[in-house]
C-alpha cells in the first residue's frame, strides 16, 4: 500500500509521548501519573484488569479527553487511526459496510475498498454492518481504523468478540498492517497469550504503570503476577517470542496446549 502522507513524522521523535498523566473520574484516581511513550514502528500493548484505566488512556493520549494534570505531546500533523472498544452508532443502524466506511472523513471509494481488501473484508462491502459477525466487524472497524494510512494504529481490545483461532489471525494481521502501513500500532488487550506473542513492549496499567517492557521483562514482574496470577504468569513462559517470524498459533495445538 502506497502512502499518501506529505509530512511523515520524525524517525527519532516518539509520536507521542505522555508525562505525568492524572486524571480522576467520581472522586476517583483513573490515571496516576502515567507516563509512556509511542515510538515509531512499534508495537505496544497495554494490559491490565478491568476497570484500570485502559481505555481512558487511550482517550488521553487521543486528546479525546483532557487529564487534570501531566501533558500529552503529539507530534505535529500525526495522522492517527482509532479503532474503539465499542461502535460509536447502533450497531442496528441500516448501512452497509461501504456506507459505514465513508461516514467519517469521507475518504473515498478507492481508499475504502483497498481498506477492505486489508483486512480481508473486501467481499462484504454491500453486506449490512448489523449483519456481520463479530469477527467480521472487528475487521470492519479495523479497515476504518487505517483507511486515512494513519501514522499511528490505536486499537482498544481489537480482537473483542472473536474466537481463538480468530483472535490469532487477528493479530497477525495487526503484525502485517503495521508492517504495510509503516506505522506504529497501541492496543489494548486482554488476551495475555496470544498478544505476548505479538507485540514489542508491553504496559501493564493498574491506573499507574505497574510495569513495562519486552513481555519477557514483563511476564516476570512481581507486579504482573500479582495482577494476573501465577498460573496465568507461568503459561505466558512459554511464550518467548523471536519477532522475525509470524506465528500460527493453530499448529501449536491451540489454548488446551498451553494449559
Ligand atoms: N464518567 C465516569 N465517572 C466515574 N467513573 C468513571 C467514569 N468513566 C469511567 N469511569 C471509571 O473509570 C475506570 C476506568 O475505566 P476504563 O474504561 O478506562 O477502564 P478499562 O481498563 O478500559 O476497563 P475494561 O478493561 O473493563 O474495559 C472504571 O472504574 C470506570 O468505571
Amino acid at each position: 500500500m502506497t502512502r499518501r502522507k506529505h509530512n511523515k513524522p520524525s524517525d527519532t521523535e516518539p509520536l507521542v509521548a505522555l508525562h505525568g498523566v492524572s486524571l480522576s473520574k467520581g472522586g476517583r484516581a483513573v490515571l496516576d501519573q502515567v507516563s509512556l511513550s509511542v515510538p515509531p514502528r512499534r508495537i505496544i500493548t497495554v494490559v491490565g484488569p478491568n476497570g484500570a484505566g485502559k481505555t481512558t488512556l487511550l482517550r488521553v493520549l487521543l486528546g479525546l479527553e483532557a487529564p487534570d494534570s501531566g501533558t500529552v505531546r503529539r507530534q505535529p500533523g500525526l495522522n492517527v487511526g482509532y479503532m474503539p472498544q465499542r461502535l460509536p452508532l447502533n450497531q442496528l443502524f441500516p448501512v452497509t459496510v461501504r456506507r459505514f466506511m465513508n461516514l467519517q472523513g469521507r475518504p473515498g471509494r478507492t481508499a475504502v475498498v483497498d481498506a477492505l481488501e486489508l483486512t480481508g473484508v473486501g467481499h462484504l462491502q454491500q453486506r449490512p454492518l448489523a449483519g456481520l459477525s463479530g469477527g467480521e466487524l472487528q475487521r470492519v472497524l479495523l479497515a476504518r481504523a487505517i483507511v486515512q494510512k494513519p501514522d499511528l494504529l490505536v486499537l482498544d481490545e481489537p480482537v473483542q468478540g472473536v474466537d481463538f483461532m480468530g483472535e490469532a489471525a487477528l493479530y497477525r494481521l495487526i503484525h502485517s498492517l503495521k508492517e504495510s502501513l509503516d506505522c506504529s500500532v497501541l492496543m489494548v488487550s486482554h488476551d495475555l497469550h496470544v498478544v505476548m506473542a505479538a507485540t514489542d513492549q508491553v504496559i501493564c496499567l493498574n491506573h499507574h504503570v505497574c510495569c513495562e517492557g519486552t513481555p519477557e521483562t514483563v511476564e516476570s514482574h512481581p507486579d504482573f503476577v500479582q495482577i494476573f496470577g501465577p498460573r496465568d504468569a507461568e503459561t505466558l513462559g512459554v511464550y518467548h517470542h523471536q519477532h522475525s517470524h509470524h506465528h500460527d498459533l493453530s499448529e501449536q495445538g491451540g489454548p488446551a496446549a498451553r494449559d
